[in-house]
């Protein structure tokens, strides 16, 4: 039996992701909550004659029982739930409300389901990941390898822009990608590695075509905040890039262990590759090494199997300044998150 459980269920992410999550054939028991409109989404939902049993859950239900209810026997909790950016905002402006909505759910999944493996989208990540961590740490539960930041959507993004420059007529399908993203997930702390992914771009020689790429990959979420115009930020394509990786947690899940995904990781010494990775950040950025840092893994049945540190010795010297940079704002991002108290 799997069952998965989507906090935040009836938002602009929830609801999209929730339809896709309704079809995937290794959920059994999808269990949707939110604070509002969640019976609304669920009965709709309920009438699709996928396999997938559909159960809905308010905050209010029961005397306030709906968490423990929803997130009962779950083993995968995905958490789109929170406020998102209007224009003029950066992701850090969210912080103050959605950590203390990450530590309410970090709560409830420490008492509740204390082994279910735990994907965080809501913003900003950098930070909200160590909120959920600390929340576990403190309940005695934290297992670093079943914890995820997910920063898919700056690959998916990534895999898109590339596509549009290139000129040789093979590699202008978007598919035709696997894009490596590391660090961070706002701005400058999204660090694309365009010199280690294969197929090469020939477009990308040009430094000004890098540069524009780059910064498009980073500020990609801006340039959606800005056409929505005061009606949210990305939903659609983050629901596809949630389903995306959830999708690869779950196979991973059924014994495949050939997947490899990014995402912004605990670097915990028990986890291969955890070590390498800090080493290699603690040279380049010459500080603290970092606790935290979106990498590709090795998913496997019991989450994280390795975190591949091998991509940051092959990057470019560009690639190495840009990561420079993204470790001196993500060190902030992290000590914010890592401090956050109710
Ligand atoms: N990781 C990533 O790449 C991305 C992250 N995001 C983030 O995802 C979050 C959600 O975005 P949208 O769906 O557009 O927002 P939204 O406002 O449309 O939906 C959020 C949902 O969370 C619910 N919610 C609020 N408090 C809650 C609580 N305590 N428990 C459960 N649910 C609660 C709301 O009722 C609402 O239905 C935002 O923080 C946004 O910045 C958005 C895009 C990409
Ligand atoms: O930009 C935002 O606020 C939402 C987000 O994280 C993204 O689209 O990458």
């Amino acid at each position: 039996m799997v069952k998965v459980t989507v906090c935040g269920a009836a938002g602009g992410i929830g609801q999209p992701l929730s339809l896709m999550l309704k079809m995937n054939p290794y959920i059994n028991e999808l269990s949707l909550f939110d604070v509002v409109n969640v019976p609304g989404v669920g009965t709709d939902l309920s009438h699709i004659d996928t396999d997938t049993k559909v159960s809905y859950h308010l905050k209010s239900d029961d005397n306030n029982t709906g968490l423990s209810q929803a997130l009962k026997d779950s083993n995968f909790v995905i958490i789109p739930a929170g406020v998102p950016r209007k224009p003029g905002m950066t992701r850090d402006d969210l912080f103050k409300i959605n950590a203390g909505i990450c530590s309410e759910l970090a709560t409830g999944i420490a008492e509740t389901c204390p082994d279910a493996t735990v994907l965080v989208i809501s913003n900003p990540v950098n930070s909200t990941v160590p909120v959920f961590a600390e929340v576990f740490k403190k309940k005695g539960i934290f297992n670093p390898r079943k914890l995820f930041g997910v920063t898919t959507l700056d690959s998916v993004r990534a895999n898109t822009f590339i596509s549009e420059v290139a000129t040789n007529e093979a590699d202008k399908a978007p598919s035709a990608f696997n894009i490596r993203v590391v660090g961070g997930h706002s701005g400058e702390t999204i660090v694309p590695l365009f010199s280690v992914c294969a197929p090469h771009v020939y477009a990308l020689e040009d430094e000004k075509k890098i540069d524009a790429l780059v910064h498009r990959v980073q500020y990609g979420g801006d340039e959606v905040v800005q056409a929505k115009n005061g009606a949210g930020s990305a939903t659609l394509s983050m629901a596809y890039a949630g389903y995306k990786f959830l999708h690869a947690v779950l196979a991973a899940s059924t014994g495949d262990t050939t997947i490899i995904e990014s995402s912004y990781v605990y670097l915990d010494d028990s986890i291969p590759g955890a070590k390498e990775t800090k080493e290699i950040i603690k040279g380049l950025y010459g500080g603290e090494s970092l606790d935290y840092f979106a990498m590709p893994v090795v998913l496997s049945k019991e989450g994280i199997k390795e975190i591949k540190s091998d991509i940051l010795s092959r990057v470019n010297n560009k690639e190495k300044e840009l990561l420079k940079i993204c470790c001196k704002t993500l060190a902030g991002n992290i000590a914010k998150g890592a401090s956050f108290s109710q």
